[in-house]
């Protein structure tokens, strides 16, 4: 007798409840499983619970309060002095003591290179660090991924190219690029398909298929990004006066190309600031009544915080809608101590002198510049060259979103900087840049997007540090920093504990 003719009687009387049982497997177990897969996109079990610590950092000031999470979003941010008790049938109670919760840390400037050069970054490494640094959202650059994302079809690939790979949330900016400047409708479609906004280069990008715009170029997309009340992000170098060749990463080998001062004569203040002279002028349409009234422009990385930052400040001054952020590693470092051949600090604007990194935070904590971004611009390591040491060579871009947030707090804090102040640089200043009005603050109804962190904690980077980023290759190697991030929670889900990554999250901003 076969195996089938022994079941055939017993399953004649199983088949109903076995058909009931799958049905009801397919309609009611399988969306519990899925739901349970998302529950699990956290370290902690719980979708309900209380943080506690006694320095908050509220709308209402920082001090001893409770965030209170459900699901996603931040259900009540109550003062009170004690950490409120555990209890049996109320949500857990995580007490931090004197720990900071915070905001997470959004970084609107930060290259992800995936897809198309995922041996420089990607989704996964990249937001690993992030989560890893308290940061809970970034804005992706529409470079250096291949191809860059200039259409509507590109971004959409490279939305597909990010599922199953995100640790936090993640957005995107368009790319403007000459080709399509003048062309609404390739412009809207691509707002359309989500992105934040565009970005563009006033210089050679170092990528072929991201060449520069001219003003008149950012002049014409204004209308378009005005209907949709978005920001042209730019890059602002000009190659003026005309250039000094070593700068293009081409040319012939020039002499002491591993001095760091030498790099900095190739790319010097000018080219920052007649790119900001033209980028205002052309900002003026967005004043109120303009033809662009409702755009926005903002002015990345500032590195010169001389007659560039006047500039800024005159445009803003006259009415112009205007913002500008700088990185953590020109609050960080200084030409003066880069090391000879030490191309981990190559980075475009260049780092300054010290006396220049003073006016950065001068005017940081002036309310001059609006906030703060890593621009994490990784390359694989040998383009880096570091053996060579030749700067002019070298992929300019420094890695360093990991680290954003123990590098502001070291230096800022040394100088008169306040907990509150950091928050604002980093969470609700980028949040209204990047248009995401359920982020940036801890308040009732926003996304339980948070950082816990030690400011008294301090460590050094060395070789035994875990680096989450694809390539190890950092300025901040060998650095000493206070600020040690001890959790990260995005929408509701722990996705960060003390060198504990959760399953990848998924979420995009778009
Ligand atoms: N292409 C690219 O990422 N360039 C970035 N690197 C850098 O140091 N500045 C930049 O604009
Ligand atoms: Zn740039
Ligand atoms: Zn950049």
């Amino acid at each position: 007798m076969e195996l089938g003719d022994l079941l055939r009687p017993l399953l004649r009387g199983w088949t109903i409840p076995l058909l009931l049982f799958t049905v009801g497997y397919t309609l009611v177990y399988l969306p519990q499983i899925e739901k349970e897969l998302d529950e699990g996109c956290s370290l902690l079990p719980d979708t309900h619970f209380v943080l506690y610590s006694k320095r908050v950092v509220t709308t209402q000031g920082i001090g001893p309060y409770s965030v209170e999470v459900e699901g996603e979003r931040i259900v009540s941010v109550t003062k009170r002095s004690e950490a409120p008790k555990s209890l049996p049938g109320k949500p857990r109670v995580l007490d931090y003591g004197n720990a900071v919760i915070m905001p997470g840390l959004i970084d609107t400037h930060v290259h992800l290179n995936e897809p198309g050069r995922v041996e420089w970054e990607g989704f996964l490494t990249g937001t690993m660090a992030a989560a890893a640094g308290g940061i809970t959202a970034v804005v992706d650059m529409p470079l250096n991924s291949r191809p860059t994302i200039t259409t509507k079809e590109h971004l959409e690939n490279k939305i597909k190219a990010s599922k199953g790979k995100i640790f936090i949330d993640v957005g995107f900016w368009g790319g403007l690029v000459p080709e399509y400047a003048h062309n609404a409708t390739v412009l809207e479609d691509l707002l359309d398909a989500g992105a934040l906004g565009l970005k563009s280069f006033m210089c050679p990008s170092g990528i072929n298929d991201f060449p520069a715009t001219t003003a008149k170029d950012i002049q014409a997309s204004l209308p378009v990004l005005a209907k949709y009340g978005r920001p042209i992000l730019v890059h602002q170098e000009v190659v003026d006066p005309p250039a000094d060749p070593a700068h293009l990463m081409q040319g012939e080998p020039v002499s002491n190309a591993r001095s760091y001062q030498r790099y900095l004569n190739s790319r010097p203040i000018s080219w920052e600031t007649e790119a900001v002279r033209q980028l205002m002028e052309v900002a003026k349409d967005t004043r109120s009544g303009g033809v662009a009234d409702g755009a926005h422009v903002h002015v990345v990385h500032l590195s010169d915080a001389t007659n560039t930052l006047s500039i800024i400040k005159e445009a803003k001054a006259e009415g112009s809608s205007v913002t500008v952020e700088t990185c953590a590693h020109y609050l960080a470092f200084a030409a003066e101590d880069i090391p000879e051949g030490a191309t981990q600090y190559k980075c475009a604007p260049p780092i300054r002198d010290s006396r220049n990194r003073e006016l950065l935070w001068k005017a940081l904590l002036d309310g001059e510049i609006d906030m703060i971004t890593s621009d994490h611009s990784p390359s694989t390591i040998d383009l880096k060259l570091l053996e060579e040491g030749d700067f002019l060579k070298a992929w300019g871009g420094i890695s360093g979103i990991q680290f954003s947030l123990p590098a502001t707090w070291t230096h800022g804090s040394a100088r008169g900087m306040s907990i509150e102040q950091m928050s604002n640089w980093w969470s609700a200043a980028p949040a209204k840049l990047a248009n995401l009005p359920r982020k940036g603050t801890l308040e009732f109804g926003k996304d339980a997007d948070i950082v816990v962190w030690d400011p008294e904690a301090s460590f050094v980077i060395d070789g035994h540090y875990p680096i989450y980023f694809k390539n190890k290759v950092t300025a901040y190697m060998g650095h000493k920093y206070s600020g040690k991030v001890i959790t990260t929670f995005v929408r509701g889900r722990q996705v960060f504990e003390e060198g504990l990554h959760s399953p990848k999250i998924n979420i995009l901003l778009v």
